[in-house]
Parts: structure tokens; sequence; C-alpha cells
């Protein structure tokens, strides 16, 4: 299975000076407990990491400290996550007919979720990773008042990996791009096509590392492993 790992965000709520995905947690960057979970989920045999050219540098020497064996290939991202995964797919190899996409910042995803998504691919054109929502959701007007209250039994909080048809998927890119569509994630692109995604179960510790409270978080659950 091709799998391609969007990285070249800047990490604006995080706050630091680079990119957040080269920060350090516990004893190394995030980007490289991705990486490592990729080298270990069997199903996984060819990676792409999409980054900003500045950082391949640091990519490079964390790729050669981990002694990666799989096929590993650095892409030129975009301004947004949706253009850099448009990148990625025009990076892919000929011959990908299906794509696992997960984000750099998802450092804490198993290789078993990996591989659990790798297979669940082959069986229908889109899936995502997702996990019930537990709050209570309120849907808030400008002024800050509740208009409504979604019923909680239908709501999932979106994860990654997210797989695809190739074909599929850089049709509804395109699609996009003519549209002007602006998503933040590829399901979205699928849903907008008319095109069924469905549901694997994600993992509750599978969090997005966004702001310093979610590094936090990531160093316990790590000590808990
Ligand atoms: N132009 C972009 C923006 C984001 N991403 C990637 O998409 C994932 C999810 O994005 P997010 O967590 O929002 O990362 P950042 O964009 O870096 O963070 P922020 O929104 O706080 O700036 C990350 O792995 C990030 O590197 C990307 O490949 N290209
Ligand atoms: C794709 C994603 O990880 C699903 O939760 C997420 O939507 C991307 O991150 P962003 O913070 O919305 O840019």
């Amino acid at each position: 299975m091709y799998l391609l790992i969007p990285s070249a965000g800047t990490g604006k709520r995080m706050g630091a000076d680079r990119n957040k995905l080269l920060l350090h947690l516990r004893s190394q960057p995030i980007i490289a407990w991705t990486m490592l979970a990729a080298e270990a989920a069997s199903s996984i045999s060819w990676i792409g990491i999409i980054s900003q050219p500045h950082d391949w540098e640091d990519l490079k020497a964390i790729m050669a400290d981990l002694k990666l064996t799989k096929p590993i290939k650095l892409i030129a991202g975009g301004s947004t996550r949706q253009e850099s995964v448009y990148n990625g797919l025009q990076a892919l190899p000929a011959d990908a007919k299906q794509v696992l996409i997960h984000d750099g910042a998802r450092c804490l995803a198993t290789p078993d979720l990996l591989n659990a998504c790798a297979e669940a691919i082959r069986h229908c054109p889109g899936l995502i990773a997702a996990v019930p929502v537990k709050d209570t959701i309120k849907v808030v007007d400008e002024s800050g008042i509740i208009q409504s209250t979604p019923e909680r039994s239908q709501l999932w909080a979106a994860q990654t990996p997210q797989g695809f048809d190739v074909d599929l998927l850089k049709q509804c890119h395109a699609e996009g791009v003519r549209q002007g569509w602006e998503v933040t994630d590829d399901a979205a692109l699928f849903e907008k096509c008319g095109i069924e995604v469905h549901i694997v179960p994600g993992e509750e510790t599978n969090l997005k590392v966004t702001t310093p409270q979610d590094l936090a978080i990531a160093e316990f659950i790590l000590s808990n492993r």
C-alpha cells in the first residue's frame, strides 16, 4: 500500500519557530514517530513525505537516523493541506491504485490502525479512521448564540489514516480546484462529489499534535505505552 504523509504545515497553533513536526516528543522529533509507525506497518510498501523543501535537510537527517528500510520520497508541499495532498497524488508511482493519507502530526497512530485501513480500502472507494464524539456539540452563530444541538449519535471525529481509490481521489481533487472548494480533509472532497466514504474504528490516542497541550498529552500517552 502507498502512504502519503502530509507534513508541510507551519504549525501556527503550536506557536513554535519552525514546523512543529521537527519538535521533539520524548526522544525524537514528532515526524520520526509517524515514520516509525509507517515502517512497522506490514501493509505499507512505499512512503511519500509531503513537506516544504526548506525542511528537507532536517527530514533527510531524521530518516537516516531511523534507518528506514522502505522506499521513501520527499514531495514538495503546498500552502494548504489540500494543496499538499494534491501534490502528493501527482507524485505517486503510476501503478498506485489505492492510497492511504496520514497526517505527519498524528504521530501516535499505531501500525495496526494503518494495517486495518490498508485492508479495508481494498473493499470500498473511500474510508477514514474516526471515533464517536464524546461531547455534546453546539452549532453557534457569529454572535456566540447557539443555533442547534446536533444528535450526537451521528457525530464522529475524523482522524487519519484516510484511504481512497487513487483515480477517484485525483478526480475529486481536480473538481475541488475547479469549484474552489476548501476542505480540511480528503474525505470532504469525496462527500462533495457524492462518493461514499466508510468509517474504520479509529483510536482515542490518535490525537493530532496541534497545540503545546497536545504535545504534553502525547508525552503522557507514550509514557504509558
Ligand atoms: N500546507 C500544509 C498544511 C498542513 N499540512 C499537514 O497537514 C497535517 C494537519 O495539519 P495541521 O495539524 O493543521 O498542521 P499545521 O498546518 O502545521 O498547523 P497549523 O494549522 O496550526 O498551522 C499536518 O501533518 C501538516 O503538516 C500540510 O501537509 N501542508
Ligand atoms: C485530516 C484531519 O486530521 C482530520 O481530523 C484534519 O482535518 C486536518 O487538520 P486541520 O487542523 O483541520 O488542518
